[in-house]
């Protein structure tokens, strides 16, 4: 098995969570989503450092949390930017060894496997970059100023994280996007347009984003499962 560095994003506003605090700061099950996440990484031999990325305003919070659960060997943290895609390039940056597998996980997707996680990073060393994604169950439907079709279901998939990549793949699709002004909604779009080979690797329904109230409930309910 090969190790990894990982980038895990935590810089955002959570507007569509509309809590009064931060989306990372929500307590499932007595801790906060954010240690959730990181929970699941700092159990895995395999993940060499953590990049935390988060709002300078948030800082202060998040060290206290840290040192709360223990977590301060292997984790440097980072801040982000406007937009997830500048949150991601500061945590590019801040990568201590600049080659091998990257990983780049948004902090409020706290169930991801280990065992999708080990494929993952195989896949990306191999292929270069690969993500997460599972086969989409609605029926999806493509409006436009023509009028309304239905895109084919076989061939959707709906995009998670992590995202796995060979470290000069992913900085080099970064640094073209910012020169180009191409803001992607993930990381691996960024790679897509260049052309170069993007690999998916079938991850599980439960590897899902606290985006909406609503979430919250789902992620209790997933992780009474693990009761
Ligand atoms: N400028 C940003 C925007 C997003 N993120 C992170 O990227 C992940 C996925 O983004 P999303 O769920 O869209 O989070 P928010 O941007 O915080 O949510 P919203 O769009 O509702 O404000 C989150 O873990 C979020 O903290 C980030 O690090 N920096
Ligand atoms: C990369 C991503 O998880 C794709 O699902 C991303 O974080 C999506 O963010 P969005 O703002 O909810 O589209």
């Amino acid at each position: 098995m090969l190790s990894y560095q990982i980038i895990i994003l935590a810089a955002g506003q959570g507007k569509r969570m509309k809590s009064d605090k931060n989306k990372q700061f929500l307590m499932l099950k007595g801790k906060p989503l954010i240690i959730h996440t990181l929970d699941i990484f700092y159990q895995d031999p395999y993940c060499q450092s953590i990049q935390l990325v988060v709002n300078p305003k948030e800082e202060a919070d998040i060290q206290t949390l840290l040192k709360e659960y223990g977590y301060q060997e292997r984790i440097a943290v980072v801040h982000g930017g406007a937009e997830r895609q500048d949150s991601v390039f500061a945590g590019l940056a801040a990568c201590t060894a600049e080659e091998g597998i990257i990983l780049i996980h948004d902090g409020a997707r706290p169930f991801v496997s280990l065992e999708n996680v080990a494929t993952l990073v195989n896949k990306a060393y191999e292929k270069g970059a690969a993500l997460l994604a599972v086969p989409v169950t609605d029926t999806i439907k493509r409006v436009t100023e023509s009028g309304v079709t239905t895109l084919d279901r076989k061939e959707l998939w709906a995009a998670q994280t992590p995202q796995a990549f060979r470290y000069s793949v992913i900085l080099h699709a970064h640094k073209q996007a910012k020169e180009e002004g191409y803001l992607g909604t993930d990381d691996a779009s960024l790679v897509e347009r260049l052309n170069q080979p993007v690999e998916i690797v079938q991850g599980s329904y439960d590897n899902m984003k606290l985006t909406t109230p609503e979430d919250v409930e789902k992620a209790h309910a997933i992780l009474s499962k693990y009761d």
